[in-house]
């Protein structure tokens, strides 16, 4: 509790030190028995549009701040690769760098699926985020991209005695590589759930104001945006339906707005995007419940193998018109109203339907059947979701018991 409190009081000191205004309504709070680490509390009555904090642009990290854009030309990186390399050379500086008291209050450790073992995995069996998790394609990136930039340039990348980084980094040593994997891996995840799309500072302009709504990596658009840590604007927690305040992007700074009165005692919540549980799991580590947003994925494969195992007449040819026509999608989204999506009953009926009708009708008309409910379309697609369903391991209701014994005990 003492190391808590003093990191806190450590980066509020930084933030005021080097500019930031931050509201005497409202300090940062331990939500760990939440399992939401650090948040913020209002600690007296807000009204809506007041001033929470302001962060000076010269606070932010990003390739527009870090020293290092001047000792290595980042202009040709893609993606998150300017800002990765920045953050792992900030790190490395320790206490030589401006932003040591911000790398204080961030976690070392995360719950993302990136970090689970292979048997906790086996959990995400059936829902969408197991598949996208990309932990091998990330350290391919890694080993492609960034890694000859911090060894071509190892002096930059190596911690110097008593700037009290972690000790003995330098990327000429053995096994040098290992150590800079977990380094990477930590600033991917905290540009993951902590960075925001800071857009150009010259356009004054109220940005969603949401911590990265798509932060995904082949999302920043040009020069316009720019992937940048935002301190104490990552300090907001999210739970979807209770978001009271928004980031808005200025010239001179970013400033944390309360949308909603807020009482004394009430968390403050940011937004991060109106995301299904499995995106929550993937790019944060936590899910909500209950959570409007969530879907459920049913892969194109799952449908074709389902509606063609019985007769495979014709199977090919059908799959490829569907490509062509747009009727097949990788996955067909289920939202929570549990609405079967037009294109889904569309693709069933074509793979149903016997190969002298499809040649007749679709192929001729180059169009996809209209999506009436038949009787036959109905059972089949009743017992595609059956086949869904039983490829999650345990259904919601045991997960949710599972988790409110959790609490209780
Ligand atoms: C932008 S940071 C917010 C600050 C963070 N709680 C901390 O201690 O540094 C995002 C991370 O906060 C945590 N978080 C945010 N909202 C949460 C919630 N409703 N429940 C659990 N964890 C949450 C997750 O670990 C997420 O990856």
């Amino acid at each position: 509790m003492v190391a808590f409190d003093q990191v806190n009081a450590a980066f509020l000191t930084w933030l005021h030190d080097n500019g930031a205004k931050v509201s005497a309504s409202i300090a940062l709070q331990d939500y760990s028995e939440e399992g939401a680490g650090r948040g913020v509390i209002a600690s007296s009555d807000i009204k809506k549009n007041e001033e929470l904090f302001s962060i000076p642009r010269h606070l932010l990290l990003s390739p527009l701040t870090s020293e290092l854009s001047k000792k290595i030309d980042l202009s040709s990186m893609e993606g998150w690769n300017p800002l990765m390399l920045c953050m792992i050379y900030e790190y490395c500086r320790g206490s030589d760098s401006l932003w040591k008291p911000y790398f204080d209050i961030l976690p070392t450790e995360f719950s993302t699926p990136m970090f689970w073992s292979e048997e906790e995995l086996l959990e995400l069996k059936g829902t969408g985020a197991i598949d996208k998790i990309g932990k091998q394609e990330a350290e391919a990136a890694f080993h492609e991209k960034l890694w000859p930039v911090i060894s071509d340039n190892g002096a930059l990348f190596t911690s110097s005695p008593g700037n009290n980084s972690e000790p003995d980094l330098d990327p000429k040593k053995d096994n040098a590589i290992s150590t800079f994997i977990q380094i990477f891996h930590r600033m991917g995840s905290l540009i993951m759930a902590y960075a925001f799309h800071d857009t150009a500072p010259s356009t004054d302009k109220e940005e969603g104001g949401d911590m990265d709504e798509e932060m995904d990596d082949d999302d920043e658009d040009e020069e316009k945006i720019n992937v940048s840590m935002v301190p104490m604007a990552d300090m907001l927690n999210h739970k979807t339906g209770h978001n009271n305040a928004r980031l808005f992007h200025e010239k001179e700074c970013l400033r944390m707005v309360a949308i909603a009165n807020i009482q004394a005692g009430q968390q403050i919540y940011n937004t991060y995007g109106e995301l299904c549980n499995a995106d929550l799991l993937r790019k944060y580590g936590f899910v909500d419940v209950p959570n409007p947003h969530n879907i459920a994925e049913i892969s194109g494969e799952l449908v074709i193998n389902k509606f063609t195992q019985q007769d495979e007449a014709g199977k090919d040819e059908k799959v490829e018109w569907l490509l062509e026509y747009d009727g097949l999608e990788e996955y067909f989204i289920l939202e929570a109203d549990g609405e079967i999506p037009e294109e889904l009953i569309g693709c069933a009926k074509i793979l149903m339907m016997p190969l002298d009708e499809f040649k007749e009708t679709v192929v001729k008309n180059k169009k996809i059947p209209n999506t009436k409910l038949t009787v036959e379309v109905q059972k089949g697609l009743r017992e595609l979701l059956e086949s869904k369903l039983a490829t999650y391991p345990s259904t919601a209701k045991v997960d949710l018991n599972c988790e409110n014994k959790h609490h209780v005990s």
